[in-house]
C-alpha cells in the first residue's frame, strides 16, 4: 500500500484450542492473539510441541478430529472463520489460505500424476477447462522452478526437492492470499533447503501473499520475517518487529532461544534452556516457562501474566513476563550456561 496505513489480512483472537487424549483435554494453545497485514511475513518459533502446527492448521481448518478450538476468533478480514459454515470453508481453503508441510509426500497422492493433482486442485475451486488449468499448473512448475514436462510423472519419480516445489506450486495454484509454511523445507539437506527457500522468498515477494513461517531456524525468521511471534507451551510469550526481539528480547525464553543460536561474532558459547516444556494435560495456574527461568518468583508460579507491551514506545512489542521490565538490566546474564542452572528445575 502506497501510505502507511497497513489492511490487516487475517486476525486471531484469544484462541483456545485443545486435544482430546484419552478422555483428558490436553492444551494446544491458549490465549492466542495476533494480526497478519497484507503482503506481510511473520516468523513463528518455538520449541517442538509448543502449538505452531496445531495453530496453523486451526487457520487453515484441518485439525485432527480429536481436537476442539474452544474459545477465539479466526477472522480472515471481517469473516469469522469459526462460524464460516463447512462449505464456506472449504470455498476459503486453498483458494484464500493455502499451506505448505514439511512432509511433501503427505501432500501428495502417490498413485496420481502430480500434474493431475494440481489441476484436480485448479478445477475444484475455479470454474476452468482442463486444458486452461494445465495451462495454469505448466505456468506453477515454471514459478517453482521444475520443467512443466515433468507434469506427467509421480510423486516417486521426484526428488525431495522437486516434490516439495510441486506442493508450493500447488499451493500456489489459486492465488491464495495467505501461505502457511509449516517447516516448508526442514526434511531437505541443507544446499536444496536453500534452494528452495530461496524461491519461496522470491514467489512471496513477487506474489506478495502473506506468509506466516513456522521453523525452528530462528536465524532464517531474522533474515527473512519482518516480524516474529514466540510460543511456548500454547501460548504467545512475546512477538513484534524481528530484529528489536532479537536484539532486545523482554522475555527470558526469547532469550534462551536468542543466545542458543551459535553466533561467530559474539563471545559467549551458545547456551541449552535446561528442563523441558510443561505437562499439557496438567492445569498450569501460573506462567507455564516458570520452572524453567532464572528470573521466576512465586508469582510467576501462581499467576499467569498477561501478554502486554514490553516498551511504552512500542504497542507492537509484546511480551507474557512478570518481569520483562528487568530484562535491560539482566539480558546479558541471559548467555551465561551457569545463570539458567539456578533456574528452580534445574537446582
Ligand atoms: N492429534 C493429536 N492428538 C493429541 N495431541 C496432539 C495431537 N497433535 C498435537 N498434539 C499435542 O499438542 C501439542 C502441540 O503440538 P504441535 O504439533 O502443534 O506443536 P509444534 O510446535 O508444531 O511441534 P513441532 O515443532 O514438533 O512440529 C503437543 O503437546 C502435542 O503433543
Amino acid at each position: 500500500m502506497a501510505n502507511n496505513q497497513k489492511e490487516v489480512l487475517l486476525e486471531i483472537k484469544n484462541l483456545d484450542a485443545h486435544y482430546n487424549v484419552d478422555g483428558q483435554p490436553v492444551s494446544a494453545l491458549q490465549d492466542v492473539n495476533f494480526a497478519i497485514q497484507k503482503g506481510e511475513r511473520v516468523g513463528l518459533v518455538g520449541e517442538s510441541g509448543c502449538g505452531k502446527s496445531t495453530l496453523l492448521k486451526a487457520i487453515m481448518g484441518v485439525l485432527a478430529p480429536n481436537a476442539q478450538i474452544t474459545r477465539g476468533a479466526i477472522k480472515l478480514r471481517e469473516v469469522d472463520l469459526l462460524q464460516a459454515s463447512q462449505e464456506q470453508r472449504r470455498q476459503s481453503r486453498w483458494n484464500d489460505i493455502a499451506m505448505i508441510t514439511q512432509s511433501a509426500l503427505n501432500a501428495l497422492n502417490p498413485v496420481h500424476k502430480i500434474g493431475d493433482q494440481i489441476i484436480e486442485a485448479i478445477q475444484s475451486h475455479r470454474d476452468v477447462d482442463k486444458q486452461q488449468a494445465r495451462a495454469r499448473a505448466t505456468e506453477l512448475f515454471e514459478l517453482v522452478g521444475v520443467p512443466p514436462q515433468r507434469l506427467d510423472d509421480f510423486p516417486h519419480q521426484f526428488s525431495g526437492g522437486m516434490r516439495q516445489r510441486a506442493v508450493i506450486a500447488m499451493a500456489l495454484a489459486l492465488s491464495p492470499e495467505i501461505v502457511l509454511a509449516d517447516e516448508p523445507t526442514t526434511a531437505l539437506d541443507v544446499i536444496v533447503q536453500d534452494q528452495i527457500f530461496e524461491r519461496l522468498d522470491l514467489l512471496q515477494k513477487e506474489q506478495a501473499f502473506s506468509m506466516i513461517l513456522v521453523t525452528h531456524d530462528l536465524a532464517l525468521v531474522v533474515e527473512s520475517c519482518s516480524r516474529i511471534i514466540v510460543m511456548y507451551a500454547g501460548m504467545i510469550v512475546e512477538k513484534g518487529p524481528t530484529h528489536e526481539v532479537v536484539r532486545r528480547p523482554f522475555h527470558p525464553y526469547t532469550a534462551g532461544l536468542r543466545y542458543a543460536i551459535p553466533d561467530p561474532s559474539a563471545e559467549y558459547e551458545p547456551i541449552s534452556i535446561p528442563g523441558a516444556p510443561p505437562d499439557l494435560s496438567q492445569q498450569i495456574k501460573g506462567c507455564r516457562f516458570a520452572p524453567r527461568c532464572p528470573l521466576a518468583t512465586s508469582k510467576c508460579e501462581l499467576e499467569m501474566p498477561p501478554l502486554v507491551s514490553s516498551l511504552a514506545s512500542d504497542a507492537a512489542r509484546q511480551t507474557r513476563c512478570h518481569h520483562a521490565d528487568q530484562m535491560d538490566q539482566l539480558r546479558d546474564r541471559f548467555h551465561d550456561q551457569s545463570f539458567w542452572q539456578t533456574a528452580k528445575t534445574t537446582s
